[in-house]
């Protein structure tokens, strides 16, 4: 639609060269201000055929106005830009009618992208109601990275939709977290949401947890029993670990979502449901479907929209925020209040983070619950947290060492750290953990997820491998050929 008028807004003068340059070039007509009263004045004359505005302008929130344009005007559409980039930016911005939301510093083609379309299809979004959004203190996710800000862009588009969702990220990167977020702020938060772990619930039961099953449908279904499904009737389902649900369940759950019906264990008749599936994962499913594990279709009905959160160290400039979130949190759990100073912040920012968010979260607890000192600096963290990452290379064991000498100069530093004062109690189940963690997963790698042999190798029981297995949290991929 070349010849379109676009209206700006945006205080920022430079930003208003550079959008009305690039758009005019682009063959549109544009008219910029840097106010929101001007912007009211053309919308509300009748002009223009789309707008972008900045959300923080002199007179006026960019996210006020949003409203009173889409009362006058519901099909001009309208492009939110911010560089307050919080996930409630990009709801409030979705729910108030915006056609998208671009979090600041964008890229000046993907905006043309984004007026092109919406030109192309001037038409009303389904937009929610008002009131759900809330401000500030209550953010439901934490972190204002440019990697965050692409979850929240993709969270906010998703919200007013139905549609099926993957959410793939390593363990305690907040999968869950997002998968509530989207239904918290979307259009079925009024019903129930229901979370299932695929991991945790013996597999022989999963499709009876699922589905429900009748009286008598196997040994021990004495009564008949509501599935999950039928508990989210209306909402939205989380089906998390979705890489450890057995190939049966898989099954039936591809002819759930290929048919909208789905029958309990030992059912005949079929039952309609209005569920919105959410999944996630932190397995490679491509690899599970390669070894025959996973279906290759339900992994496409699934990942409709596939959401990646990223992993902490990838995002570590939302660390000082996340320690104050948890800060503020264990204080409301009853721990004293610590202030964690800024050699300790940069050191934490150089950490790996393999357990991701999980892992800071129950960090700043035990600080709360095993530190006297009221100022935490960067030596209690180091010793909390043994190494940052640049150091990991050479601290870890060089291949001349013995393991003994390994361990003793670990050790060493480990006490060094902390002064004059012991680490916290605890150590040696700390560091019985730590070795027993690589060993098992490198015996499974080694016999390719296979528990019989690993247990062999390792001279352990099987199921006391099985429990170690589950207490470690390790993932294993089974079934691997020899
Ligand atoms: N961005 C965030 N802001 C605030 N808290 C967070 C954030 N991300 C994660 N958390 C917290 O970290 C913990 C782990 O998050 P969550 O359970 O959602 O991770 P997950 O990826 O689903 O983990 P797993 O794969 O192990 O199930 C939770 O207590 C959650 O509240």
């Amino acid at each position: 639609m070349s010849g379109a008028t676009i209206l700006i807004a945006d205080d920022d003068r430079a930003i208003r060269t550079v959008l009305s340059q690039a758009l005019g070039r682009a063959g549109y007509d544009v008219r910029t201000t840097g106010n929101a009263s001007m912007l009211w004045r053309w919308v509300s004359n009748g002009d223009g055929d789309l707008v972008i505005t900045d959300v923080m302008m002199p007179d006026e929130n960019g996210l006020d106005l949003l409203p009173r344009i889409k009362r006058i005007r519901a099909d001009l559409p309208v492009i939110v830009m911010s560089a307050q980039n919080t996930l409630m930016t990009a709801v409030k911005a979705t729910e108030r009618g915006a056609y998208e939301y671009l979090p600041k510093p964008f890229d000046i083609n993907e905006l043309k992208a984004v007026v092109q379309r919406a030109l192309s299809r001037v038409k009303e979004r389904p937009t929610l109601e008002e009131g759900a959004a809330q401000d500030g203190d209550d953010m439901p996710l934490v972190g204002r990275s440019p990697a965050m800000q692409e979850v929240y862009r993709v969270l906010a588009r998703l919200m007013p939709t139905d549609l099926t969702v993957m959410i793939t990220g390593e363990s305690g990167t907040g999968k869950e977290l997002v998968s509530r977020a989207l239904h918290d702020f979307g259009k079925r938060r009024n019903a129930p949401f229901v979370a299932v772990n695929m991991a945790a619930i013996p597999r022989e039961l999963i499709e009876s947890e699922l589905f429900g099953h009748e009286k008598g449908a196997f040994t021990g279904a004495s009564e008949r029993s509501s599935g999950r499904f039928e508990q989210a009737q209306g909402g939205t389902l989380f089906l998390d670990e979705i890489g450890d649900m057995p190939i049966e369940a898989q099954t039936r759950l591809l002819r759930v979502l290929q048919q909208g019906e789905y029958m309990t264990v030992g059912g005949r008749n079929p039952i309609k449901t209005d569920v919105r599936i959410i999944a996630a994962t932190n397995q490679d499913l491509k690899k599970l479907i390669k070894q025959g594990l996973f279906r290759e279709d339900l992994f496409y009905r699934l990942n409709v929209v596939p959401i990646r959160v990223p992993p902490l160290r990838e995002r570590s400039e939302d660390i000082p925020d996340l320690v104050r979130h948890f800060l503020a949190k264990v204080v409301t759990e009853g721990l004293p209040a610590k202030i964690i100073d800024k050699s300790a912040l940069d050191w934490m920012k150089g950490y790996y983070w393999p357990g991701n968010v999980r892992e800071l979260e129950n960090l700043v607890r035990r600080l709360g619950a095993l530190y006297v000192e009221d100022v935490i600096g960067a030596d209690i963290i180091q010793a909390e947290l043994q190494e940052p990452a640049e150091s990991r290379a050479e601290n870890t064991i060089n291949r001349d060492d013995n393991m003994v000498e390994a361990v003793e100069r670990h050790l060493d530093t480990y006490f060094a750290a902390h002064k004059n004062s012991l680490p916290p109690s605890g150590l040696y189940d700390r560091l019985i953990r730590e070795v027993e963690r690589p060993l098992i997963l490198k015996s499974l790698e080694a016999t390719r997820g296979n528990q019989i042999r690993a247990a062999d190798l390792l001279g352990l029981n099987r199921n006391t491998l099985r429990k170690k297995i589950k207490d470690l949290n390790i993932q294993v991929v089974r079934g691997a050929k020899d």
